[in-house]
């Protein structure tokens, strides 16, 4: 079944009039995005228009100043209490966010750790897997970023494209049904860009995790994503597929920052 022929029920990520405030300024406006399952999104646009903090919200790494975030049918900034909206507690914000994962520009992989260990802490610690067990899906993950010769080494004898691949590997661990991408290779040298974009592909290619992707990556993006949506001062300017968006841009703003992309 494609993408487009879903229904309603299959959105698993749902922004419902979200406005981010930071003290006076707002920096997220009326902003409604449907995610569906196993969609790739990917959200481009200029510096400080908005795209991490649309994805920190979703990881409940910052809260929405108005409006609803729901994940998988679930509301999660809020607990819904007798038909009213209540402030969700901590307990309820941890178990949501299980189903989110998400991977930072910087890989913050724990240096005294080899990788294995880096790979089965939240497993053990989070979901409560027996050390065999979270070795075995680790294993697996990173087999499928191409490093499992890598695993009684620590992150320093590792190259930063390396470091990047564990830190995908660590979050597919967890089984997330939404994975969130920021930025991940703009720390990297440019050699290295390409290894940790094509795990990536591999992985969008498997069809089955939704991810939210940040990229300055024009031809990641064309390649992997679904729609794309092109955020500019604080809402979504143009959105459609990675073609429309990437290859046909309508706006004047769209046009200017694609130019920026063409040497
Ligand atoms: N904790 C914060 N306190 C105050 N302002 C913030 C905070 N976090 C983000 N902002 C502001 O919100 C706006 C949007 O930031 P955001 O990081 O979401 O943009 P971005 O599109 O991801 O930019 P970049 O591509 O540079 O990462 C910016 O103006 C930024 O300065």
């Amino acid at each position: 079944m494609s993408v487009e022929d879903k229904t309603d029920q299959d959105v698993i990520v749902r922004y419902r009039n979200i406005k981010k405030a930071f003290g006076d300024t707002v920096v997220l406006n009326e902003l409604n995005i449907d995610v569906k399952k196993g969609e790739k999104i990917a959200l481009i646009g200029p510096s400080g228009s908005g795209k991490t903090t649309i994805i920190r919200m979703l990881m409940t790494l910052e809260q929405p100043t108005e409006g609803t975030i729901e994940v998988d049918g679930e509301m999660l900034w809020h607990k819904e209490v007798d038909g009213k909206l209540l402030p969700a507690d901590e307990k309820h914000l941890r178990r949501v966010r299980g189903n989110i994962g998400m991977v930072f520009q910087q890989y913050n992989l724990f240096p005294h750790m080899t990788i294995m260990r880096n790979c089965t802490e939240a497993p053990i610690h989070v979901l409560g897997l027996s050390k065999e067990e979270a070795q075995a899906r680790a294993r697996e993950m990173l087999m499928k970023v191409g490093l499992e010769d890598k695993i009684d080494m620590y992150p320093s004898q590792l190259s930063g494209g390396q470091q990047q691949r564990v830190a995908i590997a660590r979050s597919l661990v967890m089984q997330p049904k939404v994975l969130l991408f920021d930025e991940v290779t703009a720390a990297l040298d440019p050699e290295l860009v390409g290894e940790v974009l094509e795990v990536i592909r591999d992985i969008a290619a498997e069809g089955e995790t939704t991810m939210m992707l940040i990229t300055h990556e024009m031809d990641f993006a064309l390649d992997v994503a679904d729609r794309v949506f092109f955020l500019d001062a604080g809402r979504i300017a143009e959105q459609g597929t990675p073609s429309q968006v990437i290859q046909h841009p309508q706006t004047e703003r769209l046009k200017s920052f694609l130019g920026r992309f063409h040497s």
